[in-house]
């Protein structure tokens, strides 16, 4: 059983300065260093608080790359649980759980023309390897067993209702689309159609 092993404050977002605390965990199965951003104090205070589970991206939530959506998301996160409090939990796993270097030979297979899916298989992965079984020892360790789950993918709150977490509702986040041949609104559109994404590409944030 996972169990909390550090909480601490700090000031996070673009101008460092909302509020939060950042927990580190024992036990966790795959080895990883996955973390959860506490706002608002929300895991104690709220009985049904919203949570993101996002997965690590490198090239977006860092380097705000132009190929996807990540360190927007990231940061409309980061907003609206200021806003209402929240808990995201920040899960290493880049790539969709392929890894960077892989993510970019992906990248690279992309560039020649194959989409998000067809690179992934082309080097011998599936669509997405990701496997949310830590994000539920994460909430359980928190004593989370019901909550509101910010995503558009279907696979996230399926892995969480499976694993016996109540959720009363989804909350889509907004389309961030940025164009050019290094752009990422075939992507986007790609995950839609194939990944059976609930984005809804005309929900675009306005500055
Ligand atoms: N293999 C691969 N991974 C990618 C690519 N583009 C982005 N990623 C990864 O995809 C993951 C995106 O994760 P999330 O932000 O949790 O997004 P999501 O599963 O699309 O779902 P929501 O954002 O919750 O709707 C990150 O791990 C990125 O590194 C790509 O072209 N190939
Ligand atoms: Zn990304």
């Amino acid at each position: 059983m996972a169990q909390v092993r550090a909480r601490v404050q700090l000031n996070v977002g673009k101008n460092s300065d909302i509020p939060a605390e950042i927990i580190s965990f024992t036990d966790l199965k795959d080895g990883k260093e996955h973390i959860a951003m506490v706002f608002n104090n929300a895991d104690t205070e709220q009985d049904v608080p919203l949570i993101r589970m996002h997965s690590e991206c490198l090239t977006g939530d860092v380097f705000y790359s132009s190929r996807c959506d990540c360190g927007e998301q990231l940061n409309e996160c980061i907003e609206m649980m200021h806003e209402q409090g929240g808990i995201l939990l920040y899960l290493r796993q880049e790539g969709r759980g392929i890894g960077l270097y892989n993510k970019i030979d992906a990248y690279v297979l992309q560039s020649q023309g194959m989409n998000t899916y067809e690179a992934n298989n082309h080097l011998g992965f599936a669509d997405d390897l990701r496997d949310f079984s830590d994000a539920v020892l994460m909430l359980n360790a928190l004593n989370l067993p019901h909550v509101k789950l910010m995503t558009n993918n279907p696979k996230k709150l399926n892995a969480l209702r499976d694993a016996g977490i109540t959720v009363d509702s989804v909350v889509g986040t907004h389309a961030h689309i940025k164009a050019g041949v290094a752009g990422n609104k075939a992507y986007l559109e790609t995950k839609i159609k194939h990944g059976a994404h609930m984005l809804d590409i005309k929900k675009i944030k306005k500055p």
